[in-house]
């Protein structure tokens, strides 16, 4: 039976079966915590049944406005930074053609303002000045620096091609209900609009339109994204025993490895197609438990293109490591290696092979190195990277992350460290009333 599987038994050279075992209890209280919404950040939760309460008419929305604008746009940039960016981003990746970006065909996404960097910027506008575009802007608090930068820069651009009313009709706002300066200006200039749920947070945010309007307008089937979180909520849920719940054993397996020193977890794949799910579980983890002190720090590499990088590292330096292996099971495409009569590399004994065999062996054979090196590897793998398993694969993560959180005793839908360089960033720059920080601040930098 096609599922998402959770394989343990390369962690047990490190930790006993009977350390996971035994956190079954907590895991447990941790998962009515989360269904109860009884825990820290209670009010953040609305992602728990966020899958099964998105009705018909919400996708068919969606599915409308992605539609109108893929209708008339090359390109559609998406505006936003953080949990307003990686979901999109990841599943796109996730879902898309590797070379889409050069074929003729369809509406391109972009994105934008999830940095400050002035060339990109400047590059995005002058490919914009020769081609038909949208824009779908999206901030949860709808303050957030770096988006409301390109969104000025691109708004501006568009208004001066298309005149101000037309450029109304190609703005798509994605935003709270009432609150921040987005909603404000969306309100003002009349955009349309979609709603980021009160009780959901920005990094939990993918299955909203958040991340559902990007991922439809680059034409992937939402629907199917959809149904396979709903079936993951169904397999992670309270009821479902720990030895069967794939996140209560993914949460429990990381959470003995940090207690015994394992205090990196680092995601590998084994398809660039996945590198930006795990910048997106990056964000998930690292901000959901990454506090008071405490908190895996999430990093990830793509192999095998980093074992002739990192691998050394993995391999033989400090061992505060344990590896988390994303794989998935079939391939969409098949490719075999040809013969060569010359053999000069020696390769002629892989004639005929499917490179996902070499691939795969390649991984097994990684897992077993990392092992004696001192590696523990919690194995996930999913049947195929289609709408529905990754669909599955996100709620799972997010599911997990709430549990692991809450066994590590912290708040997991809070980020205040957050606030830290943006206070300084402002103070720097010279924003009213942080006139006496940026003083300090600048004679500690020697400016
Ligand atoms: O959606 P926004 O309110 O613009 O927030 C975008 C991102 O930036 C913040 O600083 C937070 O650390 C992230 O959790 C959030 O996803």
């Amino acid at each position: 039976m096609s599922k998402l599987q959770v394989k343990l038994n390369n962690i047990y050279q490190f930790v006993d079966a009977s350390d996971v075992l035994s956190l079954k209890n907590k895991v447990n209280d941790c998962q009515k915590l989360i269904e109860g919404k009884t825990g820290k950040g209670s009010d953040f939760l609305g992602w728990v049944t966020l899958p099964a309460e998105i009705t018909d008419d919400q996708l068919k929305s969606i599915e409308k406005v992605a539609n109108e604008l893929r209708s008339k746009s090359e390109f559609v940039v998406v505006v936003g930074i953080g949990g307003s960016y990686l979901g999109a981003k990841a599943v796109i990746e996730a879902l898309g053609n590797s070379f889409s970006m050069l074929d003729n065909g369809g509406t391109k996404v972009l994105f934008a303002g999830n940095s400050i960097c002035e060339d990109y910027h400047a590059e995005l506008l002058k490919l914009l000045d020769k081609h038909t575009y949208s824009i779908v802007v999206i901030s949860k608090s709808g303050t957030t620096t770096e988006p409301a930068i390109a969104f000025r820069l691109l708004k501006q651009h568009l208004e001066g091609k298309v005149g101000k009313t037309e450029a109304a009709s190609r703005i798509v706002a994605i935003t709270d209900q009432s609150k921040g300066a987005l909603r404000k200006l969306a309100d003002t200039e009349g955009y349309r609009t979609f709603v980021i749920p009160d009780d959901v947070g920005g990094r939990y945010s993918v299955l909203t339109p958040v991340g559902l309007l990007p991922i439809a307008i680059a034409g992937f089937d939402i629907r199917q994204l959809v149904e396979g979180a709903r079936q993951a909520m169904t397999d992670t849920s309270v009821g479902v025993p720990f030895e069967q719940n794939p996140a209560c054993q993914y949460a429990a397996a990381r959470n003995v490895l940090y207690a015994k020193g394992k205090k990196v977890e680092i995601m590998v794949n084994y398809t660039p197609k996945l590198h930006y799910i795990t910048e997106w579980w990056k964000q998930l983890y690292g901000e959901s438990e990454g506090k008071e002190n405490k908190g895996i720090f999430p990093a990830g590499v793509d192999f095998t293109t980093d074992l002739h990088s990192m691998g050394q590292y993995i391999q033989e330096g400090e061992r505060f490591i344990f590896e988390t292996v994303v794989s998935v099971e079939k391939p969409s495409h098949t490719l075999n290696i040809p013969n060569d009569p010359e053999n000069l590399d020696q390769l002629n004994f892989l004639t005929g092979k499917r490179l996902s065999e070499v691939n795969h062996m390649a991984e097994l054979g990684t897992i077993v190195a990392h092992n004696d090196g001192g590696v523990p590897c919690i194995q996930i793998s999913i049947p195929e990277l289609s709408a529905f398993w990754i669909g599955y694969l996100l709620y799972f993560f997010e599911r997990a992350c709430a549990i692991s959180g809450y066994l590590l005793d912290v708040n997991p839908f809070d980020q205040p460290g957050v606030e830290a360089y943006k206070k300084n960033m402002f103070a720097l720059l010279g924003k009213p009333g942080f006139e006496d920080e940026g003083k300090a601040l600048r004679k500690r930098l020697g400016i």
